[in-house]
Formats: structure tokens, sequence, C-alpha cells
């Protein structure tokens, strides 16, 4: 398909933002599409009275050999730093130390800045949820849910969750069957924030109990408001799934109740607290698929649930969803 049209990417999370970057760097143009108000999806930061709260995604590793010469890239621009939490994990009601050589990254002075930067200076249409996505006689279109149409596009890239994408592949039955097998667990998360520290040196903790899978202290991160001390809990996804329809203030007493059992300090009321379900939080399994490509018809989608359901296994799929539409087009 030869056409001067730009390349729609719906979903500016990190994978959609990868996938981006690599067309633009490539000499394409493209038009990103976001439902949000902001990008970054599962890497969003949420600003609050207790400051910029990391609600979803809490660090990163880089173990992939390109994914880690980009996060260098990036820590030389001073959007990431390494995160040197003092970790610990519970597991059969005991709290341990649990220190290790792992490195862990972080967006910094927020988890957004890595993809408020990638973006740039990307022409980008946000709180603009795309509900289909149609082919014309030479180009594709998109439609929101507004009614509003956006076009003429050479290729569309569909760069959400796996349930979100479905419905956008169906002009592609083979890749919308694929990717309908793809499920996703979700997390409920709970932000506290306490006018005194709380009596611990614990910063991160793996938790392996029946409510909480993950719990860290937000402040203790790089470039963070300190003015109170703000705590990130995650439920795990079998608590999350079974507790999908309870209120905000419900989730908030249950996180806030195994918290305190858990981290061996008092626990007072907390002076602000606030909570966020993730729906898609994360894929139930891992998979291989790369990235999905129906490269005649130039229709694709990539995101974190195509490999690893983790910030790198996004960013990789992103870039292999552009990869593939580059390969097409020589
Ligand atoms: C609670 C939680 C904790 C996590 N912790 C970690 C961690 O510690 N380390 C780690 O590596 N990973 C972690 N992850 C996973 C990581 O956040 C994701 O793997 C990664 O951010 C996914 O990026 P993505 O671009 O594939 O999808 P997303 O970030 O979900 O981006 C998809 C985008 O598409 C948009 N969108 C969806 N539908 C539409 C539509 N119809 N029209 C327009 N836009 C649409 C969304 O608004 C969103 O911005 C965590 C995730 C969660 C939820
Ligand atoms: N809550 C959610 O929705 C999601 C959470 N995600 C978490 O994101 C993290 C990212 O994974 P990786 O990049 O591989 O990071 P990682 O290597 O730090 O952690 C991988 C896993 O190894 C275990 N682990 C690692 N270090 C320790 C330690 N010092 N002590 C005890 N256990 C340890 C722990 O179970 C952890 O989940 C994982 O913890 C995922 O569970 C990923 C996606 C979604």
């Amino acid at each position: 398909m030869t056409s001067t049209a730009p390349i729609a990417i719906i979903g500016t999370g990190i994978a959609g933002l990868s996938a981006a970057e690599a067309l633009h760097a490539a000499g394409y143009s493209v038009q990103l599409f976001d439902k949000s108000r902001g990008s970054g999806g599962r890497m969003a930061s949420k600003r609050s009275d207790a400051g910029a709260l990391d609600l979803g995604a809490q660090y990163f590793t880089a173990r992939d050999r390109r994914f880690a010469a980009t996060v260098q890239q990036w820590q030389a621009r001073g959007w990431v730093e390494e995160w040197t939490p003092s970790l610990y994990q519970f597991a059969n009601g005991t709290l341990n130390p649990s220190a290790d050589e792992q490195i862990r990254w972080v967006g910094k002075p927020r988890m957004s800045a890595i993809t408020r930067a990638m973006l740039g200076a990307l022409p980008v249409k946000f709180s603009c949820r795309i509900a289909e996505v149609f082919r014309g006689e030479q180009h594709w279109h998109l439609l929101d849910a507004e009614g509003e149409s956006h076009g003429p596009f050479s290729h569309v890239i569909v760069a959400t969750p796996a349930p979100q994408a479905s419905a956008l592949l169906a002009a592609a039955p083979k890749l919308a069957g694929t990717v309908a097998s793809v499920s996703m667990d979700p997390t409920w998360a709970v932000a506290l924030a306490f006018e005194k520290p709380l009596d611990t040196p614990l910063e991160g903790c793996f938790v392996q109990d029946d409510v909480l899978d993950w719990t860290a202290r937000n402040r203790s991160k790089p470039g963070r408001d300190t003015t109170l001390d703000t705590w990130v809990l995650h439920a795990s996804s079998s608590w999350s799934r079974q507790h999908l329809d309870l209120s905000k203030e419900q989730v908030i007493e249950h996180l806030h109740g195994a918290f305190a059992e858990m981290i061996g300090c008092a626990v007072p009321a907390p002076a602000f607290s606030l909570a966020h379900r993730w729906l898609y939080a994360r894929p139930s399994a891992a998979h291989q698929l790369g990235a999905l490509a129906d490269a005649d018809l130039g229709l694709y989608a990539c995101g974190d649930w195509c490999l690893s359901g983790r910030v790198e296994g996004a960013w990789l799929s992103g870039q292999e969803a552009a990869r593939k539409l580059i390969a097409h087009n020589q």
C-alpha cells in the first residue's frame, strides 16, 4: 500500500508510544489517539493532594538487550532513575527483609514522565475513545464514541489492552480471534498518605497473602513529593476479581486493614486515601505473540499482553509492530 496518509495508533501507553517512536524515526507520520486525558495508560501517575502517585506500574526491569539500551538513553536524558528500595517479602504470615541485586527503574519525578517525554510533539488526540476501525476503498478511518470520524490513515496500530482491542480489530477476524483468546486480570490499587512517617524501614514488599500482592512507599522513589508518607498497595488478582464491584471506600478499608496486619508497626488512619480499579491490569498468562499483524490489510495490534505483561514486554511489542509494518512497506 503506497500512501502519504499517516498511521493511526490507538493507545498512548508505552506500547503505542514505542511503535510511534520507531515509525517516526523511520520517516513515517503518525497520529495517536487515547480515551484518557493524558498518556501513559497503566504507567500513568495520578496527581493528588498527596503529590503524584504511581498507581499502576511500580518500577520496571530491563532484561532484553534492546530495551536495556533504550533505558540507558532515558537515564541519560533524566527521564528515569534507579530505585533501590529496602525490599521485604511477606509470606506465611511473616515479614522478612529480601534484598537482591536486581536493577529496578522508575520514571522521574513520576512514572508518567517516561511516556510524556516519548510523546514529545507527536500529534495526539486525548479524550477520544475509538469505537470502530473501518476500511474504505484505499484507506482506514476511525469512528470515535462521539460519532466523529477520523482519517484517512494508511495503517492502524491498535495498542490497547486485549479486551479493548478485539472490537477494534473486527476488520481482521483472524487477529480479533487471537485477541479474544487473551484474558486479563484486574488489580485494585489503593494509595494511603500519613502525616507522620510510619515507623518501618520497609520501602517495597512482595506480599503473598489473601488480599495483597505488593506494597511500596511511593515517596522512597527518586524525585517524589515527601510532604506526606505515601504508600501504594496492590491487591492480588484473585482478591481483585472477587471484589471487582466493591465500593472504593470498602476497598480502602480492606487493603488498609491487610496492610496494618502485615507491616508490623502502628498504622494510624490515613490523612488521605484513594482507590483505583485497573480492570485489565495484567494478562492472565504470558504469551509469545510479539505483535499481531495483517500486513496486507495494514492492521496491527501490540501491547504487554503480546509478551510478558510488563513494561518491557509492552515496549518490545510496540517495537515489533513497527518493525513488521516497516518491513512490509520496503
Ligand atoms: C496495578 C499495576 C501494577 C503494575 N506493576 C508493574 C510493575 O511493577 N512492573 C512492570 O514492568 N509492569 C507493571 N505493570 C504492567 C505495566 O503497567 C503494563 O505492562 C504496561 O504499562 C502496558 O502498556 P501498554 O501500552 O501495553 O498498555 P496500556 O498502558 O494499558 O495503554 C493502553 C492505552 O490505550 C488506551 N485505550 C484503550 N482503549 C482505547 C480506545 N478504545 N480508544 C482510545 N484509547 C484507548 C488507554 O487509555 C491506554 O492509555 C503493572 C500494571 C498494573 C495495572
Ligand atoms: N499488579 C499488577 O497488575 C501487575 C503487577 N506486575 C508486577 O510487576 C513486577 C514486575 O516484574 P519484573 O520486572 O520481573 O520484576 P522483579 O524481578 O522485581 O519481580 C518479579 C517477581 O519476582 C519475585 N521477586 C523479585 N525480587 C524479589 C525479592 N527481592 N524478594 C522476593 N520476591 C522477589 C516477585 O514475586 C516478583 O513478582 C512483578 O512484581 C509483577 O508481579 C506486573 C503486571 C501487572
